[in-house]
């Protein structure tokens, strides 16, 4: 992809930004330009530490309609390859398990991070379709990270299910998941699993935390806020997850998708209940996330855009070989430490197979 520095699609279709106008490292930047009337779309990606650098590029151009085609991912190998271990995360999790007995924190997402020397060259836009075709349900895509320092030609790929926030006139939209279940290839166990799921005490608690910082976060701004009582069942290629659809009415047309998406992530999907004591935990506990687990999206100059949570994604170095990809998992109370540990590998499956150090499904 010379030229184009940002796509986000759904099932082929969505929004492709070509070019860089201007690039800004800061949400406040990115916002001045945008109410200055000096750039019309903001795209790219906000890092899971909101005090952190952001990657946003105005783009020369901004177009929608057929953005990406889905691809068999071609086979690759890891020449080298580091992992958080399966021992190293299951301590972790323990240390969250001992401070949600404790009482510091309700809910920590903890994160496995993973490194690999490919052996050789991948495309960005060939691992895009690449994740076109291991993604079904998720909205694809890539976010040149160039304005943040120290990214100039690294890429954010991916295939995410979970929708941040949506604005589209004063329409407010999210689709949180949080609550796993690995599937399986055969059709009653797979249909067991999510029943497994849907019925699972520790899953719903561990979904409502976020359904609940969402509401909490997003009333004061709305004049109407619809939240279903229950979640739904929603799959990706590799897992069943918990699921609820949101709708809001924004009272104040002038708080835009930007603004919203700064305000929101991260959500309790993938940081934690409370937000400052979850964060603190997982900066002691992980290697710096950067931009997984933060949004990637776009704002235009009316305020409306699409954020999605940064997770099932990958981070491409600037010479297409060094790959850096994370996978975690809400720990609640009654979280099981072996359980997580197989949660975290099905959830690196995804990113594996676009990369085609596994064969797609
Ligand atoms: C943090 C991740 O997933 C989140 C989204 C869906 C389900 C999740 C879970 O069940 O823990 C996580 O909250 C990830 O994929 O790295």
């Amino acid at each position: 992809m010379p030229t184009t520095t940002f796509v986000l699609a759904r099932n082929g279709s969505g929004y492709r930004g070509d070019g860089r106008a201007a690039g800004f490292d800061t949400v406040a930047a990115a916002r001045a330009a945008l109410a200055a009337g000096t750039v019309d779309v903001v795209t790219g990606a906000l890092g899971f530490d909101p005090a952190g650098p952001a990657a946003l590029t105005a783009p020369h151009r901004w177009s929608s309609g057929s953005a990406v085609t889905s691809q068999v991912p071609e086979r690759r190998r890891a020449v080298a390859e580091s992992l958080t271990g399966a021992g190293e995360h299951r301590t972790r999790v323990c240390a969250a398990l001992d401070a949600i007995a404790a009482g510091t924190v309700e809910k920590v997402v903890l994160a496995r991070h993973a490194q690999w020397r490919l052996d050789r060259p991948a495309d960005p836009a060939d691992l895009l379709s690449a994740f076109a075709h291991v993604g079904p349900g998720a909205a694809v895509f890539a976010a040149a990270l160039d304005p943040a320092p120290g990214r100039a030609g690294h890429w954010l790929i991916g295939a995410s299910p979970e929708l941040l926030v949506r604005r589209a006139g004063r329409v407010v939209t999210c689709h949180p998941y949080a609550g796993s279940a690995a599937r399986s290839r055969d059709g009653a166990a797979d249909t067991a699993a999510a029943r497994g799921l849907l019925a699972s005490a520790k899953d719903r608690a561990e979904h409502a935390f976020v359904v609940d910082d969402l509401r909490t976060r997003l009333a004061p701004l709305c004049t109407e806020l619809s939240v279903p009582g229950e979640p739904a069942l929603m799959s990706t290629g590799e897992l069943w997850h918990l699921a609820t659809p949101i709708r809001g009415v924004l009272a104040d047309d002038t708080v835009t998708a930007l603004d919203l998406a700064a305000l929101l992530s991260p959500t309790p999907a993938v940081c934690g209940t409370p937000r400052p004591t979850a964060a603190r935990l997982i900066a002691d506990l992980e290697e710096p996330r950067d931009f997984y687990a933060g949004t990637v999206g776009w704002c235009d100059a009316r305020g409306d855009g699409e954020w999605l949570v940064s997770i099932r994604c990958l981070e491409l170095a600037a010479d297409h070989r060094d790959v850096r990809a994370w996978a975690g998992g809400g720990i609640v109370a009654g979280s099981d430490p072996d359980a997580e540990v197989a949660e975290t590998a099905a959830k690196f499956r995804t990113v594996r197979r676009a990369l085609g150090l596994d064969a797609p499904a």
